[in-house]
């Protein structure tokens, strides 16, 4: 009996690694240069009298190491909804009313783009893993997204609210146990963030949030996952080899959300950056034995690009050479900091990139390579990934 038992569990699994077959992305229509965002915040909160916050607001944009973000909330919306646009007016209705119709949204039309890389009809869907930090519900944006899509009513749902910026990570983490243990899975992977909920006026006691108004913006990542692709059919981009995740020693309080009256009031301690590079070690060296421990310059890296200096803390820390971080850091200068839609985003940077320079495979000529994100808790939460060979 206990021997039919475990055949039978076998035959329910996958035999290979979960791969990603298709990444689609997507940001709200209106892209607002960084250069121009210090004039367009101060005038559209009415605090342009606050002349000393303004020059600051103004240098931390200047060296944020981002040259545009997207936002949903124009002036017309945001002047349209002036509590959003107070300091700390209650706000949450306004908020979550905008979350919860154009979170779902933003990540139909960038399902829309992976389905179409993926070429396979939709009810092959077997499940969805929607995160998102941005307004909370039920039933959640994950059943919104089923019926736009059109997805089959049967498909199998799991809903993560209020990951913060590791969700990238955590998505792939719980998509490659879905393909690997269900045969046959096809997995629609889903990070959509909005900044209505955090948008709100800068504030002397409050400098962290200005750090965050200065480079949190807009968008939303999907990613279809499954193991054993059918050949000549499905494209395998990258194989998943291990997903893990820890929490930083001495880290309480340095990233928190808590979602209030006013909307999700963030804080961050200005250690973010050394607390991430000090501590992440260990889990990056658990996570490369699956690859045989390579050198860190011999590693592609897709990192949550949470900030200019923790990009440069993380690679001074490993001495990367600098093309290392090129994938990150063209993502953070196009688009901010999008909470856990970014790393995908990179993800896909670095498959693009590697098809320009025709490298020999999908991580810029490495087999091997890192997604890695981070956010409260403190929370790190890394994928390892082997890359495709191109034929090149
Ligand atoms: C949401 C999630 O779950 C996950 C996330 O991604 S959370 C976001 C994580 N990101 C961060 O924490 C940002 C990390 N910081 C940075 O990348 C850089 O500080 C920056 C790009 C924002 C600015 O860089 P910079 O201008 O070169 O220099 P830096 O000295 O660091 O900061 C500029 C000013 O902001 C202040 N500042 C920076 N971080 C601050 C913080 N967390 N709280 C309060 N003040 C802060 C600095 O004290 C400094 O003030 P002065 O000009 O008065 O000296």
């Amino acid at each position: 009996m206990a021997n039919n038992g475990n055949v039978s569990y076998r035959h329910q699994r996958a035999v290979g690694p979960a791969t990603v077959l298709a990444i689609g992305k997507a940001t709200p229509p209106t892209a607002y240069p960084q250069s121009e965002y210090p004039d367009f915040f101060f005038d559209v909160t009415n605090t342009n009298h606050k002349t000393d916050l303004k020059a600051k607001f103004a240098r931390i944009c200047k060296n944020s190491g981002i040259n545009k973000r997207y936002f949903h909330c124009t002036e017309e919306i945001l002047k349209a909804n002036p509590s959003m646009c107070s300091y700390k007016d209650p706000s949450l209705d306004v908020r979550q009313d905008i979350a919860i119709r154009e979170v779902p949204r933003l990540a139909e039309k960038a399902a829309v783009e992976a389905l179409a890389e993926w070429g396979q009809p939709r009810d092959q869907i077997t499940h969805v893993v929607f995160a998102t930090t941005s307004g909370v519900n039920m039933p959640g944006a994950d059943l919104t997204l089923t019926r736009l899509l059109g997805l089959n009513p049967n498909v199998n749902r799991t809903m993560l609210y209020q990951q913060g910026c590791f969700g990238g990570a955590t998505v792939l983490r719980v998509a490659k146990d879905l393909a690997e243990n269900n045969k046959g899975a096809r997995v629609l992977t889903v990070v959509s963030e909005l900044t209505c909920v955090t948008f709100r006026a800068p504030n002397e006691e409050h400098l962290d949030n200005l750090v965050g108004s200065a480079i949190f913006g807009d968008g939303a990542s999907v990613l279809i996952i499954g193991s054993d692709p059918v050949p000549e059919v499905e494209k395998p981009q990258f194989e998943i080899h291990w997903s893990g995740e820890t929490i930083l020693p001495e880290s309480d309080g340095a990233i928190e959300g808590r979602l209030t009256e006013a909307g999700l009031i963030f804080h961050l301690l200005k250690d973010v950056p050394g607390l991430i590079s000090r501590n992440t070690l260990p889990i990056f060296n658990k996570a490369i034995e699956v690859a045989g421990s390579p050198g860190w310059n011999d590693l592609f890296w897709c990192v949550h690009p949470g900030g200019r200096a923790i990009l440069d803390e993380v690679a001074k820390t490993l001495s990367l050479k600098p093309e290392k971080m090129e994938a990150t850091r063209e993502i953070l200068y196009n688009y901010g900091n999008m909470s856990g839609a970014s790393v995908l985003f990179v993800l896909d940077q670095m498959r693009r990139r590697s098809a320009e320079k025709k490298s020999s495979t999908t991580g810029e000529g490495c087999e091997w390579g890192l997604v890695v994100g981070f956010g409260p808790g403190l929370t790190v939460e890394v994928s390892v990934l082997r890359a495709i060979a191109t034929g090149h």
